[in-house]
């Protein structure tokens, strides 16, 4: 891999990316060029990605937005190889985290205070260009499309400048990459995007999570953060228990196991009532349902995070946000990444955030698709790849 391009208007041709070829296949290593960065865009090595299970989704062929051939990952962390004109804010050999939800700081969504969503480049990250129209990447003579506007399943990738952020270069990219992602979306649901003001749930709130992969235990550890009561996490599979105590639940229920009550009934009699909050971390709409109906009458409030396939609707009787509960959602959970992400990466360092724990597997960039079928399995929390072991 050529180390001598840093700061060069140089096509890197010989890196490795798992390149998804089409839909429900599996992910084959090649070699890829990777054009140099244009004006406001940063190319940067990537050391280390995890896998979510959003990366599994579009490979399904079931996101609507889903195109091939592309470059999939979006929970990545590497190091800034080359800048192109007018970057300022990141430079050659900064260690950086790719942001699928970029900050330009000046668009309308930007400035409105009340969101995270940025409307800067969303509809050329969609179609999977650069905002220029153009792709960064080839193989085998063809352009390859870029994926959530990052592309980490390539061992250098190019990104918008508002699409990166800086972090602190103490800070082991093995695990960082996951801020990327799964852990900052369900910590930033709980803290940030929860609660009628933005504030994150209130001390003494009464919560229930559904799902307890890395997206749910990181609403548990938000919920733990603000003080939560009772923290319940609501699993099919037991083995989530043992994991939701581990990051603080206090209660856990498997709704296939409950008999004839349904699991908002069920909810509703251990919180005298409902839920303060709930939190979907499944993708599953029909588990949305019943996260919305086990949330208290007047006020409480139910957080969509898990990503339904394409086709898949939401419903519930209106009676139910007539009488005061409240239906919501977020990406990246709400938060700023060129803001807020630098924080959340001192907390780690400063042991106020668990990260390592959420990692149960490792592979390299040639057995990716291994990393997929680990997170597949019911026991993987996390799979980090390296991508520099090809
Ligand atoms: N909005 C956003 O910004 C983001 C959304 N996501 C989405 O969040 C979701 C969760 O991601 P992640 O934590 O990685 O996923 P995981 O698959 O690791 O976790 C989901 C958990 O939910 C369990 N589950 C499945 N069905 C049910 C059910 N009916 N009731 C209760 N639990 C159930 C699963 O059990 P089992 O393993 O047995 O199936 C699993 O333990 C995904 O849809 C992902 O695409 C991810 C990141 C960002
Ligand atoms: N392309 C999908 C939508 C997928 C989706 O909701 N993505 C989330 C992040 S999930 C991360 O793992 C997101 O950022 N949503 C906001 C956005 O602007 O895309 C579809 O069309 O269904
Ligand atoms: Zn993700
Ligand atoms: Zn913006």
């Amino acid at each position: 891999m050529p180390a001598d391009t840093a700061g060069k208007n140089t096509t890197i041709d010989t890196p490795k990316a798992a390149v998804a070829w089409e839909a429900g296949k599996d992910l084959s290593v090649e070699d890829v060029e990777v054009a140099p960065p244009k004006a406001h865009e940063v190319r940067i090595q990537i050391y280390y990605t995890g896998v979510c299970h959003t990366d599994a989704y579009t490979l399904s062929g079931k996101d609507p937005e889903g195109a091939f051939p592309i470059v999939l990952g979006h929970e990545g962390a590497g190091i800034v190889e080359s800048v192109g004109e007018g970057v300022t804010s990141v430079k050659e050999g900064d260690h950086v985290i790719a942001l699928y939800t970029p900050e330009c700081g000046e668009c309308k969504f930007c400035k409105s205070g009340k969101t995270n969503l940025c409307g800067k480049i969303r509809a050329t990250q969609g179609r999977g260009v650069m905002p220029d129209g153009t792709s960064r990447f080839k193989c085998k003579g063809k352009d390859l499309l870029h994926f959530m506007g990052t592309s980490t399943f390539s061992q250098y990738t190019v990104v918008a400048d508002i699409s990166v952020v800086a972090i602190t270069d103490k800070a082991p990219m093995d695990r960082t990459c996951l801020l990327g992602c799964g852990i900052t979306t369900g910590y930033g649901a709980a803290v940030i995007t929860a609660g009628r003001g933005g504030g994150g749930i209130e001390k003494g709130s009464n919560v229930a999570v559904f799902g307890a992969g890395c997206v749910g235990l990181s609403v548990v550890q938000g919920c733990v953060k603000n003080g939560a009561k009772k923290i319940i996490v609501v699993d099919v599979n037991d083995s989530k228990e043992e994991w939701g105590k581990k990051f603080g639940a206090t209660d856990f229920v498997n709704p296939t196991k409950i008999g004839d009550q349904s699991i908002q009934e069920k909810l509703i009699e251990m919180t005298d009532g409902g839920c303060d909050y709930t939190f979907d971390c499944t993708g599953n709409v029909h588990v949305m349902r019943s996260a919305l109906e086990a949330c208290h009458k007047g006020w409480g409030e139910s957080i969509i995070i898990g990503v339904a396939a394409a086709g898949q609707e939401i419903s519930t009787r209106p009676f139910q946000l007539v009488t005061g509960r409240v239906w919501k959602g977020c990406a990246f959970g709400g938060v700023k990444g060129r803001t807020q992400l630098p924080d959340l990466v001192d907390d780690y360092m400063n042991n106020k955030l668990k990260v390592n724990e959420f990692i149960t597997h490792r592979q390299p960039l040639a057995n990716i698709n291994q990393a997929f079928s680990d997170m597949k399995a019911g026991d993987c929390i996390r799979c980090v790849v390296n991508m520099k072991e090809d």
